[in-house]
């Protein structure tokens, strides 16, 4: 025997009931084939019905006479599938059999209308119709196709005890009734789900989960094979989809993962009321009915073993949580029974318990719903205590949600609290409470309610680690570094995919006109055309407030500006536990302690703040150093050529040329800054060497760099770019007389940046052919740090150190390392 289960959703129109029918056709031409087994199928009522059951009910008792509308919707319900799958000539005798089941109900109706009450025994009465309609009208249906089939009223099998809304079944006599009715009716049975009856044949409900209940009762007593509880999902997910897009099927799970997944708010299936078939070993399948070939899930004993260490991951949005404690209950024994003892006995169900080993407190989780309630209840039950001193006020937090991991592969496997502290922490988010049973198949934690999608996804992406990680970045400046690094993202995307599991997502972009923010990601082979015409005007404040509102896991800012204004975000911005990378040098050549306060908020909030790309573009200069002094190195000297627009001047510039032309040709070559004046003031040099120097542990101020200028002050003052570059021209025979004086001495023009003795010190030099920066080509950097450690002979990097391309690509690579840094 197979039993089937078929919910509400699942035969809740016309056009789903046929897929149904076609579905239990299917079962039974395999059957026929295989000539070994039978089936029968359980109902609920048509989706939506219950509930109407119930407000009709309810409306009936408080005398509102407009119930008789919902009834005759539920009637023309029944009708249309009657209407739609029966043929013609057999209808009227259908419609008569419908009638007279909706004659009953308002009968009942009316005489709750008249006396004005509705006990519990009535109200089952009541919602019963659901189940005894569909099931009704379902048998006509397929007994019109020529199927020899059977209405069974499950009342006849189910005994119940008379617990209305959620009767206990008497299993014994339950049983035998099952096995001599399947034993005398051989025709296809199709039955009431969610019903019973008592021994007086009083109409009782089962419950949540009811009609799998009724499922589980049969194919226990009937020793099934399988029970196919078809719904309306691909079975169970390793999370919610609606909250975790990536979430996917789990194809088999153990009876207790489920039950644990269930607690905490997987909705599927009720494993409760599945019990007396997991009793019996019976395998559960979870199946789709709209999408009838897929595996779904089967719920056993045994799971097949599993590429992950968790099986998934499962919420209740709102919990409130209510605190216990005082030094009154440390080593007193009995204070947690007396207190669960009374929760009990009011019927408060508790989702999770967490007590410090202190004693000191007790913290639960319940439905805030009754928070205030279950306050004054622990209020007047502590009350001795509370007014001793020995336990402080109770105290009710809210807003909180609980996220339960689920497992068998938990057990005995170490490592698993520790990431998911980890990620929750690099995520900023907050764990209010946590719980982990003895059975170690669920760890449970308690974090404010904002955060509750961001946790959800960064635990599914750290655990489910065959889907790649999520990087969610927002784009400030669209210029030249921050496109060519949009164009790298985009070319490289399927790589970082593939190799390196990394899923980099552009949510927001904007520039000093548009901003463009979609959490689901912008596409990036059109994203200018997007930002022109789905952009809104910018506002810096509002795209940061997005930001922090989206509340994405893994989120990166990147400063691709060189503006000034910018740098007041990162603060809030690493305070908000989203990192931030920046070629922009504004923030770390400002006051000292302004770079301090920055570093201190990335470490303690678990983010990166990154910058590689402050000096010497790509080259892989600041990474060195920090690399040098967290493992104990002490800088003694620094010498560097910083500048590789001033590199590129004075390689290319020629006697008789013009010097205007080649810093304009640095420009276009992508050398210099936005305006070309922070170069060739020096200005970006002296910043540089300040970020440097800071990086080598020195907190030096800007006021501490001696800059030697230069540029003529007339270029200086010019009042625009354009204005600067005709002065430019005016100045010629100065840049000339620079050039042609080093050349008659046989040696070359550097702008150099030193540090030593807590001095910097940056300008024009010659320097000769012995020396090494005279070699130097393009608009290549060039640094040599003397240390402890490299004395005799100092450690140098260089290599091109500007450009559109070496300096995004730095940038990414910022952007790569919080990837892995977050994995
Ligand atoms: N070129 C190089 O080799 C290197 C450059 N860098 C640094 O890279 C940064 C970017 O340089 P680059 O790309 O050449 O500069 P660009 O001038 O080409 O681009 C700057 C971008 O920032 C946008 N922007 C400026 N201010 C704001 C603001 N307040 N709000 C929103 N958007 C803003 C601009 O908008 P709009 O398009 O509307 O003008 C533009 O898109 C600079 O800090 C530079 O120092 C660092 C290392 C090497
Ligand atoms: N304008 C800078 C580019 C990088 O910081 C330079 O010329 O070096
Ligand atoms: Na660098």
């Amino acid at each position: 025997m197979q039993v089937l289960k078929f919910g509400g959703t699942s035969i809740g129109s016309v056009e789903s009931i046929k897929q149904v029918i076609q579905i239990i056709d299917n079962y039974r031409r395999n059957d026929e084939a295989k000539n070994d087994d039978r089936i029968t199928v359980v109902f609920s009522a048509m989706g939506g019905v219950t509930n109407q059951l119930i407000e009709i009910g309810r409306m009936a008792m408080s005398g509102e006479t407009d119930y008789m509308e919902l009834v005759r919707r539920i009637e023309d319900r029944h009708f249309n599938v009657v209407k739609s799958l029966i043929p013609v000539k057999e209808q009227s005798k259908v419609f008569a059999h419908v009638r007279g089941i909706i004659n009953e109900l308002e009968d009942l109706l009316r005489g709750v209308s008249l006396i004005r009450e509705l006990s519990p025994r009535t109200h089952d009465l009541i919602t019963s119709f659901g189940e005894r309609l569909s099931t009704t009208v379902i048998t006509e249906c397929i007994k019109s196709r020529g199927i020899p089939a059977q209405f069974c009223d499950a009342r006849q099998l189910i005994k119940t005890d008379a617990q209305f809304g959620h009767a206990e079944v008497n299993y014994q006599l339950t049983n035998q009734l099952i096995k001599d009715h399947f034993d005398k009716n051989t025709d296809l049975q199709l039955v009431t789900g969610f019903i019973g009856s008592t021994v007086k044949n009083e109409t009782t409900t089962l419950g949540r989960g009811g009609s799998d209940y009724t499922a589980s009762i049969i194919g226990a007593a009937l020793n099934a094979t399988f029970i196919d509880i078809w719904t309306d999902v691909d079975g169970m997910m390793t999370a919610d989809p609606r909250k975790v897009p990536n979430a996917f099927n789990i194809p088999t799970i153990t009876y207790a993962e489920a039950m644990e997944l269930s607690h905490f708010g997987a909705k599927v299936i009720y494993p409760p009321s599945l019990q007396p078939a997991f009793a019996r070993n019976i395998p559960i399948r979870v199946l789709n009915t709209f999408n009838a070939s897929h595996k779904g899930t089967t719920v056993s004993r045994t799971a097949e073993r599993r590429q992950y260490t968790i099986t998934g991951i499962s919420s209740i949005d709102d919990i409130a949580l209510v605190n216990v404690q005082g030094s009154g209950m440390i080593g007193v024994a009995g204070v947690s029974a007396k207190l669960f003892g009374v929760l009990a006995a009011h019927k408060i169900s508790v989702i999770l318990i967490s007590q410090a080993s202190s004693e000191h407190s007790i913290c639960f989780a319940i439905d805030p719903r009754g928070a205030e309630h279950v306050k004054s209840i622990l209020d007047a039950e502590f009350a001795a205590e509370i007014e001793h001193g020995h336990i402080d006020n109770i105290i009710i937090e809210r807003d909180l949600s609980v996220i339960a991991t689920v497992g068998e592969g938990m057990k005995k496997s170490s490592g698993i609290a520790g990431k998911l502290f980890s990620v929750l922490g690099k995520n900023g988010v907050n764990i209010v409470a946590v719980a982990q049973g003895s059975s170690e198949i669920n760890i449970s934690v308690v974090i404010n309610k904002n955060n509750l999608s961001k946790a959800l996804n960064a635990l599914h992406n750290i655990f489910f680690q065959s889907e790649a990680r999520v990087l969610n970045l927002f784009l400030v400046g669209t210029g030249l570094i921050g496109r060519t690094l949009l164009k790298q993202i985009f070319d490289q995307s399927e790589f970082l995919r593939e190799e390196k599991l990394l899923k980099v997502c552009v949510v927001g972009m904007t520039n000093t006109k548009k901003m463009l923010l979609n959490p689901k990601g912008i596409s990036l082979n059109d994203w200018r055309e997007r930002l022109l015409t789905e952009g809104v005007t910018t506002s810096l404040p509002a795209f940061v407030d997005k930001i922090k509102d989206y509340n994405l896991p893994n989120s990166v800012f990147i400063d691709c500006t060189s503006d000034k204004d910018i740098v007041q975000f990162y603060e809030s911005l690493l305070d908000a536990n989203i990192s931030v990378v920046t070629p922009n040098k504004v923030a770390n050549s400002g006051p000292y302690s302004e770079y301090r306060r920055l570093q201190r908020t990335a470490l303690n909030r678990g983010v990166k703040f990154l910058y590689e790309t402050n000096v010497g573009a790509g080259l892989p200069i600041i990474n060195t150093v920090q690399g040098l002094l967290t493992s104990g190195d002490r800088f003694l000297k620094i010498e560097a050529i910083l500048s590789g627009t001033l590199s590129f001047i004075f390689n290319t510039f020629r006697p008789g040329s013009s010097f205007a032309d080649v810093v304009r040709e640095a420009k276009e070559k992508g050398y210099t800054e936005p305006d070309p004046r922070d170069d060739l003031s020096g200005q970006d040099v002296a910043r540089k060497i300040l970020i440097l120097a800071r990086e080598a542990g020195f907190p030096l101020e800007p006021e501490d760099i001696t800059i030697t200028n230069l540029l003529p002050d007339s270029c200086l003052a010019a009042p625009t770019v354009p204005a600067f570059f005709d002065e430019l021209e005016r100045n010629n025979a100065y840049f000339e007389k620079l050039l042609t004086d080093a050349e008659a001495n046989g040696e070359k023009l550097r702008f150099v940046a030193s540090f030593e003795n807590n001095k910097a010190s940056i300008g024009l030099k010659t320097v000769g052919v012995d020396h090494p920066f005279y070699q130097l080509t393009g608009a290549d950097n060039i640094v040599s740090f003397s240390t402890e450690r490299y004395k005799d002979r100092p450690l140098v990097i260089k290599g091109p150190g500007a450009g559109a391309e070496v300096t995004a690509s730095g940038v990414f690579a910022d952007v790569v390392s919080i990837g892995s840094y977050l994995a």
